[in-house]
């Protein structure tokens, strides 16, 4: 049965990157990705339902968004990173075992933030429950309220599994405000789930404690959420603390803010890091994560292709993504 087509905002555009050949040996992620097309998913049970399969096709959906780092007053600009990171995924060498497929980008215009995050959650829930490894390109952090919606409406967790959320972030953003913005997905997710009569099992690797206020590591603390300091992230404990928090979830959601990274690796951000996590530690919670079996879904955020330096962050975040689907 044909599923109905996706609702984005605008639809996939055409990729650009060096080419070289037409031959398999030279392809390039330009040449590899294909527009989604919803009715001709390869696998039939719903991402989740049983195992998930290891190749399984993966889709890009960019969330062009910056009214959240607005709201949460930081530094506007995150809205262009979609095109940014599919600027510098493009000429990389593909080398995957999986297809992928580009199903354009929800844009949120004119402060319509929470329309936006209902939109990108419901096109997010159909891509799940048609089999696929999701991906959403942020945005600022406000990305992942709209990718807990996707989740959360999806068979996979709608039928009992058990999600954990994965934040590589300097920042709780557990942020109580009146308003939703990039600062309070977490929270956001803590009610939602209490609302459903779950609780929400939340790690945070890289947390920065001058970043981060009393307020915030009270909540965190009310929440049980799982931390590991920025400084603490040697390779060692954070394999242990990653390998700890999958063991005792069906499924997992990663969500990469790219922040955590040191602001010398990732200047194109919001909040630059004074200290960061050191990249070669996050890409191998990626790899972990990646071959533990349970990803569903994953997103990058807050990329602010205005304040990069020759792309690096875009370069970084493009890099991070492929590490995520090997
Ligand atoms: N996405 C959230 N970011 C941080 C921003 C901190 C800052 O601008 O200093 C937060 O709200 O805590
Ligand atoms: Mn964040
Ligand atoms: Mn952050």
């Amino acid at each position: 049965m044909a599923l109905p087509a996706l609702t984005v905002d605008v639809p996939p555009q055409p990729w650009t990157g060096r080419f070289d050949g037409d031959g398999r040996e030279h392809r390039r992620w330009w040449q590899a990705v294909s527009r989604y097309a919803p009715g001709s998913t390869a696998s039939s049970a719903p991402a989740g339902l049983s195992a998930l399969p290891a190749s399984r096709p993966a889709v890009l959906l960019g969330f062009a968004s910056d009214e959240g780092v607005r709201r949460n007053r930081g530094r506007p600009g995150a809205a262009l990173a979609p095109t940014a990171l599919r600027a510098a995924l493009g000429p990389l060498a593909f080398h995957l075992d999986r297809t992928v497929s580009d199903a354009g980008d929800v844009v949120v215009a004119g402060g319509a933030l929470e329309a936006g995050q209902a939109r990108a959650g419901l096109a997010i829930t159909a891509m799940l429950d048609a089999g696929q490894l999701t991906v959403v390109l942020g945005g600022g952090h406000e990305t992942a309220f709209a990718s807990y919606l996707g989740l959360a409406g999806s068979e996979a967790i709608r039928a009992g599994k058990r999600l954990g959320v994965l934040n590589l972030d300097a920042h709780f953003d557990l942020r109580d405000e009146p308003v939703p913005s990039s600062g309070t997905p977490f929270l956001q997710m803590a009610a939602a789930e209490a609302a459903a009569g779950r609780g929400l099992r939340y790690a945070v690797v890289g947390i920065s404690e001058p970043n981060n206020t009393g307020a915030l590591f009270s909540t965190a603390e009310r929440l049980g959420v799982r931390y590991l300091r920025d400084e603490d992230c040697t390779a060692e404990r954070t394999r242990a603390f990653v390998d700890d928090f999958i063991a005792g979830v069906d499924v997992l959601y990663l969500t990469i803010d790219l922040d955590v990274l040191p602001a010398s690796v990732a200047p194109g951000v919001s909040a630059p890091a004074a200290y960061g996590v050191p990249l070669p530690v996050i890409s191998a919670v990626c790899r972990q994560v990646a071959e533990s079996g349970k990803l569903l879904h994953v997103d990058v955020a807050e990329l602010n292709p205005a304040f990069d330096v020759d792309g690096r962050t875009a370069t970084v975040a493009a890099r991070l993504v492929n590490t995520v689907l090997r």
